[in-house]
This record gives structure tokens, C-alpha cells and sequence, in this order.
């Protein structure tokens, strides 16, 4: 049997960072070309292997954990149990493990008891890999003796091995577990024939949309249950879905799941439950524009920052009620103006390129030294300067969130744009052809977002990316991340011998 591979893209919360746990309030989220995989075929009968599920993390040192899947009779419904009978580092896997038991239980409420036993009649092999932009390859450049630039990380062979153990690797901030889960429960739910793999080789549609849903709400339930609560979910539903304007779901929908382990799962994870209350309108950043991304080798703690900004609000209702109604207004018509971007380029695309190729060579403050400009290419050129200032506006406002607490003195230290990023942003920003950035999603010390004019043509002087590169070369522990924004839809099928370095690594015993 051929191998089912299922891919799932990372994330980048442009905007709406603490306003998306609001259902009231939307989040900016981009999903990237950086992407997770979960590639899952049956493993050897005659080893005995009828029942073993083997989970292999190839880029790490000791990831390897075998399970052993058993049928149990629950008081509602058959129920699998997954139980750990090995570990290459001694140590468990929750997520991985959460999302095999829910999974197998989900295809055996829907397939039933035979179907999956059958299916697991020779075990399973399951390889999980993130793209190398999900942990920072600042140390891995250094051994190759490469400048931290775009032209190195391509050298990096696919998959890189990490060369520390799982919970000792540096993260990104792509979102590697929403990835993994969203990638590894949409594989086992094709793999069990639960959904078919034609709902995710394609463009979102109609007739798929189901497929993804189900799809959806068993991850964001499983990603829940193994984080031990409920977040907004903007990293799933982007996984699944890809780039888009994101409302959260209410999380009573999953609190009976959350609550009581022996419930079926299907009378609440099925599509057609209204309670799933989500809404993803779709979404993309304006035609040879280009997302990039810098890894600063830092990272903050999200969880803190959030209970802390979380308290401020409960504590401070009016203040932050006027404060989060403002910056949604901003992140909002940030939306509208990339949206409108788009439609220039739709409805006059050699107009749009050209005002595209005129600020790629300079500051946003010599946008308009050009007197002799005429519409539509003012217009155009209005709209671009529109999406520098509200990028301009938007850090600045969370930052007040910060200086507003201090009477208060409960979010003090609370550094959603700490001022190593705002000086990073504001040197990247002020280069020629930059159209604008942030601190994505909690903020703090992980990363920081650009938006950067990508003309398709070549151009008279450097291009802004090679701008970008060398401003941070400069800096210390900054690398650009090779992540753009993915052009395709969330959750993928894939041919494994298309992913380079993918068959090499399921095929390595
Ligand atoms: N590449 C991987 N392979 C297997 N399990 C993984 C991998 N990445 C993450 N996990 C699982 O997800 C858990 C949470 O991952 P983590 O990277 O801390 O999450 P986040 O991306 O949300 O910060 C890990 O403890 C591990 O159980
Ligand atoms: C605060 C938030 O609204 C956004 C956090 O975005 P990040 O991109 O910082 O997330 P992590 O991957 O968990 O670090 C919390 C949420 O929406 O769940």
C-alpha cells in the first residue's frame, strides 16, 4: 500500500494578537510556504507489527515512540486505546499520542470496529517533518560556514537534522504543534478512509469543504486537549484552510469533550454541528508583495504573556474595551487596504507594477516626490502608503497597551514589542521598497513580519529583499526565514516523491 503523505502550512499572525481570543474580534493570519508533514504507511506484518503504530520525528535526536492500539468497549461508543510500549528518549510524546487516540476513536465511531482493525492489520509507520524554517538554523549555518542569508538557508539540505532532542530545539514561532497535529490527524483521518484524499488536492471548494471541517475540528479539539486549553485556534484554522481573516469559535463546542473522555466524538466534531462558530474568510497579500519573516533567536513565553494582557483587560474593562476597539479598526482596514492592493492588480495589473517597481527603489517617505504621477497609479500608490502607515500605527498602539498598565503595575514587563524589535522594525521599515512590518501574533522577543515590494522584473539598483539581507547580516542573531506566504490551500495531499528529502528519510529504517 502506498504511502499517504499529508502536509499543513505554519502560520504568521500579521494581526489581532490577543484581540482573536475574542470571537468579537478578528486575526490577520497568514499561513506560510513552510510547511509540516506526516507521511503514514502500513508497517510489516510479519514482524509482528499487526497493532504497533511506530512514530518517527526524524529531525531529532531520540524521537522515536512505538504504540501499541487496542479496541475498547467505552459506555458510549468503541473507543481506541493507544498506549506507549516504547520510547527511544524514555520520555512520552502527549501530542502525538492524543491525537492517534482521538483519531482512531473518531474512525472507528464513523468506519467502524472492522474497518480499522483491518487497516492496522500490519501496524502503521508514521514519519512526522517540519521544514527546516521551523527551528533556527543560526547555529547550523555557522557549522556550514555560511552568511545568514536566503541564498545559505537553501543550502541546508530538506529536513536538517536538529541534533538536539525535541524539547530542546529553538523554535520559530511558525506554530509547530498546530502544524504537526493539524498534518498528523487529516493523514491517519485519509489513511482510516474517513475523508477522501481528493478533499485536499485541490483549491478549498464546495464539495471538499466537509472533509476540511471534520478535519478542522478534530485538530483544533485535539491540539486543545493535549495544550490543556482552549486558545484561539487561528494556527489550526490557518493550517487547514490557509491565509485568511480568522473569528474564533466559541469553546464551549469542545468543553463536553474536554470534560468527560468516553463521549463519542462524532456527534460533536461532525461538520454539520452549528455550535462550530468559526468563520474564515479567505484571504492573501497583494501580488509580488513578499512575506518575510526574521528569526531572532529569542523567544518569549506566549502563555504568560497572554494571562498577564488577559488580566489587565478584566481588570481595566473600559480602557481596554476603547484600546481593543481601536486597534481592531486598524487591523481591520489593514486588511481592506492589502485586499484593495489585490484588486488593483486584478483590474490594471501593469499599472499596479509599475508603482510596484517605483517604490521598490525607494523610502516610503519619498513615496510621493513624484509630482507628475497621475491616476490610477496615485491611487495605487495611496493605497500602498495606506498599508505602510497602518503597520506604522498598529506596534505603536500595543505598545501603549504596555505603558498603560503602569499605575496599574500588573502588566509591567510585559514586552509585546520589546524595544530591540521596535528598532529592528524601524531600521527594516525605513529601507527603500520595505512597505511595512510587525511583531506577529503574542509579540515579544520571538520574530518580526515585513512586507517587502517583489517586482517580477529586474531592477536598476538592489532589490529590497537584498536590502533586508544585509541590514540584518549586521545584527546579531538575526536570520531571515525562508517562509513566504504559501500558495496553496491550508491542508495538502502529497506524492511522497515530491517533497524532496522526504522518501529518503521514510525509507531509512
Ligand atoms: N517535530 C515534532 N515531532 C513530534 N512531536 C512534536 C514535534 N514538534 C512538536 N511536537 C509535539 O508537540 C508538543 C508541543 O510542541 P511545541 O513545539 O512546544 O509547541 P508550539 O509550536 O505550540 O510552541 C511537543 O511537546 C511534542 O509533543
Ligand atoms: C496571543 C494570541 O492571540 C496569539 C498568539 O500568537 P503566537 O503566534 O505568538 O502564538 P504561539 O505560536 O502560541 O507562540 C493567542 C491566541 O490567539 O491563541
Amino acid at each position: 500500500m502506498a504511502s499517504t503523505v499529508v502536509s499543513s502550512p505554519g502560520k504568521v499572525l500579521l494581526a489581532g494578537g490577543y484581540l482573536v481570543l475574542d470571537p468579537q474580534y478578528s486575526g490577520v493570519v497568514v499561513a506560510t510556504s513552510s510547511r509540516f508533514y506526516t507521511a503514514i504507511r502500513p508497517g510489516n506484518a510479519a514482524e509482528g507489527g499487526s497493532n504497533t503504530i511506530r512514530v518517527r520525528s526524524a529531525q531529532f535526536v531520540d524521537a522515536t515512540w512505538v504504540y501499541r492500539f487496542k479496541v475498547h468497549d467505552g459506555p458510549n461508543a468503541p473507543q481506541a486505546g493507544v498506549a506507549q510500549v516504547a520510547s527511544s528518549s524514555g520520555s512520552g510524546n502527549k501530542f502525538v499520542q492524543l491525537a492517534l487516540e482521538k483519531t482512531l476513536s473518531l474512525a472507528l465511531e464513523i468506519t467502524g470496529v472492522q474497518a480499522v482493525i483491518s487497516a492496522l492489520a500490519s501496524g502503521l509507520e508514521i514519519m512526522i517533518v517540519g521544514d527546516n524554517d521551523f527551528y533556527s538554523q543560526q547555529e547550523q549555518l555557522q557549522k556550514m560556514g555560511l552568511p545568514p542569508d536566503l541564498a545559505s538557508l537553501a543550502r541546508i539540505p530538506p529536513f536538517a537534522p536538529t541534533g538536539v532532542m525535541l524539547p530542546d530545539v529553538s523554535k520559530t514561532g511558525l506554530g509547530s504543534s498546530a502544524a504537526l497535529i493539524t498534518s498528523l490527524v487529516t493523514a491517519l483521518l485519509v489513511h482510516f478512509t474517513v475523508v477522501p484524499p481528493s478533499a485536499f488536492a485541490g483549491p478549498v471548494s464546495q464539495s471538499s469543504r466537509q472533509a476540511r471541517e471534520l478535519a478542522h475540528n478534530l485538530a483544533q479539539f485535539v491540539h486543545c486537549f493535549a495544550q490543556g486549553k482552549v486558545g484561539s485556534g487561528f494556527d489550526v484554522a490557518s493550517a487547514v484552510f490557509g491565509s485568511q481573516i480568522y473569528k474564533r469559535f466559541s469553546p464551549e463546542v469542545i468543553q463536553p469533550l474536554m470534560e468527560d473522555a468516553t463521549l463519542p466524538l462524532a456527534p460533536i466534531l461532525r461538520p454539520e454541528n452549528v455550535a462550530w462558530n468559526y468563520r474564515v474568510e479567505p484571504f492573501c497579500l497583494p501580488p509580488h508583495t513578499r512575506l518575510l519573516l526574521a528569526d531572532i533567536h529569542a523567544g518569549s513565553n506566549t502563555p504568560l504573556l497572554v494571562s498577564q494582557v488577559l488580566r489587565w483587560r478584566k481588570e481595566k474593562a473600559a480602557e481596554a474595551h476603547a484600546l481593543w476597539t481601536a486597534l481592531d479598526q486598524l487591523n481591520m482596514s489593514l486588511a481592506a487596504t492589502l485586499r484593495r492592493l489585490t484588486e488593483f492588480y486584478s483590474a490594471d495589473s501593469q499599472e499596479y507594477l509599475k508603482t510596484l517597481k517605483y517604490i521598490s527603489s525607494l523610502q516610503s517617505v519619498q513615496w510621493f516626490a513624484n509630482t507628475m504621477m497621475e491616476q490610477p497609479q496615485i491611487s495605487c500608490l495611496e493605497a500602498f502608503y495606506e498599508a505602510h502607515l497602518l503597520t506604522e500605527v498598529i506596534p505603536r498602539f500595543s505598545m501603549s497597551l504596555k505603558h498603560a498598565q503602569h499605575p496599574m503595575g500588573t502588566l509591567s514587563g510585559v514586552e509585546i514589542e520589546p524595544e530591540q524589535q521596535t528598532r529592528l522594525l524601524d531600521e527594516s521599515v525605513s529601507l527603500a521598497g520595505i512597505i511595512g512590518g510587525g511583531v506577529p501574533g503574542a509579540g515579544g522577543f520571538d520574530a518580526i513580519w515585513l512586507l517587502v515590494c517583489d517586482p517580477p522584473e529586474d531592477l536598476p539598483d538592489m532589490r529590497p529583499l537584498s536590502r533586508i539581507e544585509r541590514l540584518w547580516s549586521s545584527k546579531a542573531g538575526v536570520t531571515p526565514l525562508l517562509a513566504e506566504e504559501s500558495d496553496r490551500p491550508g491542508l495538502c495531499i502529497e506524492s511522497l516523491a515530491e517533497v524532496p528529502g522526504l522518501k529518503e528519510l521514510v525509507n531509512a529504517v
